[in-house]
């Protein structure tokens, strides 16, 4: 029996995050993976999507510059030679973290990680890999186990033409034409690199609107360019049923209708990893729909935490560092306050992109508040106006006088979160504009214009 101060199972960015902090605080620690080290982020998620839609999104700079008759021609990607470097580079990666990990003083395991109960007074873990079995005990448990793609029935990946992320993200070839289930940030990003390769894309939504969680007026602008792109959507309609039929997929809409194409992409969610965990053997229970329920310090049970995608209250990388960070200081004993994620930043990348900080404007409206919107077209930017991404806007949400939500759609608005980010954390108003310097001419610059220009009253939803 080995013991720790505390055990981590998986090691994506929220179980990394905690295991090297506490490790660098002097804490004997275990962290337990089951796939690769570096999680669904690095190996099947953040990472490899954004590798791939680097080598498209220069295209569209491209033919925004033909569109002013100012350059023509075309960028030929070598699909091949690009999911060789994306694999090529994630693996590194992955070697390394676990290098760097080991180099802490975190001893790591490869294998499976299940709750046992206690033993000794301590929780206690088993390992189960390829050849043994180890049980652990820790003083404190971190459950960083993440999420994987979420299937209904009907809506059920078979590998072979039905394919999740992870497979399409690995697939060998550019399909010639690709269904799409789910316009979320998955779906949206899968649609736009595989597009760009040259497949007949067809995305079908069942919410009212593409990007569900956004304004509607920001993805009205994002089913423009789509369209622009040759980009079949289909809003407010239900996938039924998907399923291979003679080596195509086969999708049927609740309407009857029935679409094919070469492989098609279920992204309608994902599902907690947390079927096998047995957390209720260490005093833990689940959410309905299977999360980790936590407190508001992210305890499930007294010393039993849960981090990350694994406890469901917000699905990005970012978030599940910033929970690790938060639990690290809770067991060191440096906080003992609740746990405050603050105003959280999301992005939808792409050659259109959506960024948003804090509330949408329909959020607020929903819960019978008062809303005010200003905002600036990214056309009046001299920047997007130099890179011809002049489609899109920018959007300040306020309520009682405060900005509660900036959202943005358009080429590289990305790169826009973090000063929305602070904007709102640091509650910025038009009379505090004047104490930041933004640098001319940028992409920033847009902000101040979007927060200093005219509000009217939001009323619909
Ligand atoms: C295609 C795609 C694109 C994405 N793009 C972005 C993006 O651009 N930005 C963003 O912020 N987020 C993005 N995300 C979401 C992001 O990947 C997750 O929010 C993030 O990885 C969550 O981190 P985590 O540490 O909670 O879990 P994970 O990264 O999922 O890591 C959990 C790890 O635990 C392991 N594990 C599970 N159960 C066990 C067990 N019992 N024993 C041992 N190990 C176990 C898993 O194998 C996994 O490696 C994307 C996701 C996908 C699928
Ligand atoms: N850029 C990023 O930060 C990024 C990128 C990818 C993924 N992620 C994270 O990964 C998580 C999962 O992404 P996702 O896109 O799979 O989930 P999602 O929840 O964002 O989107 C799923 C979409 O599928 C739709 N849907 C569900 N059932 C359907 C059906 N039967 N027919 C048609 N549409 C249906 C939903 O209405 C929804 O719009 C997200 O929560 C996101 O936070 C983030």
């Amino acid at each position: 029996m080995q013991s720790y101060d505390v055990i981590v199972i998986g090691g994506g960015p929220g179980g990394t995050t905690a295991a090297r902090i506490l490790a660098q605080a002097g804490k004997k620690v275990a962290l337990i993976e089951d796939k690769h080290w570096g999680g669904t982020c690095l190996n099947a998620g953040c990472i490899p999507t954004k590798m791939l839609l680097g080598a498209t999104v220069p295209q569209s700079l491209l033919h925004a510059q033909e569109r002013v008759r100012l350059a023509q021609g075309s960028i030929q990607v070598d699909f091949a030679a690009l999911q060789n470097r994306v694999a090529r580079f994630t693996k590194g990666t992955s070697q390394t973290l676990a290098k760097t990990l080991l180099g802490l003083g975190i001893t790591l395991f490869e294998g499976i990680g299940v709750c046992a109960g206690q033993k000794d007074g301590q929780a206690c873990i088993q390992v189960t890999t390829d050849e043994s079995l180890a049980e652990l005990t820790g003083k404190k448990v971190i459950l960083a186990c993440g999420t994987s793609s979420a299937s209904f029935p009907g809506l059920v990946p078979d590998h072979n033409n039905v394919l999740d992320s992870t497979d399409l993200l690995r697939i060998p070839a550019v399909p010639e034409s690709l269904i799409v289930v789910g316009a979320g940030a998955i779906g949206l990003e899968m649609a736009d690199f595989f597009s760009a390769m040259g497949s007949a894309v067809t995305v079908v939504e069942a919410a009212p609107h593409i990007a569900p969680t956004e304004d509607a007026d920001i993805a009205k602008e994002m089913l423009r360019a789509l369209t622009k792109k040759g980009i079949a959507c289909h809003e407010g309609t239900k996938a039924k049923n998907l399923t291979s039929v003679d080596g195509k997929a086969q999708l049927e809409l609740e309407d009857g209708t029935v679409i094919t194409a070469a492989k098609a992409l279920i992204a309608v969610g994902r599902f907690p990893n947390t079927k096998t965990l047995a957390v209720d053997s260490l005093g833990g229970s689940l959410t309905a729909r299977g999360y980790v329920q936590v407190d508001e310090t992210l305890q499930s049970a007294p010393g039993l935490y849960a981090i990350g995608d694994v406890n469901g209250l917000t699905l990005l990388a970012h978030a599940a560092e910033h929970q690790a960070a938060y639990v690290a200081k809770h067991i060191l004993g440096e906080t003992e306050g609740a746990y405050v994620p603050g105003p959280v930043p999301s992005c939808v990348y792409g050659s259109m992109e959506i960024m948003r900080v804090g509330k949408t404007a329909s959020e607020l409206l929903r819960q019978g508040k008062a809303v005010d919107v200003s905002q600036a077209a990214l056309s009046a930017n001299p920047i997007a106006q130099a890179s011809g991404g002049t489609a899109g806007f920018v959007k300040i949400v306020w309520h009682d006088g405060q900005i509660a939500g900036i959202a943005a759609v358009g080429h590289g608005v990305s790169h826009l979160v973090t000063v929305a980010q602070l904007l709102i954390k640091e509650g910025y108003t038009e009379s505090r504009l004047d104490e930041v310097m933004f640098a001319h001419p940028t992409l920033d610059e847009i902000m101040p214009m979007a927060i200093r220009a005219p509000k009217s009253t939001a009323s619909k939803i």
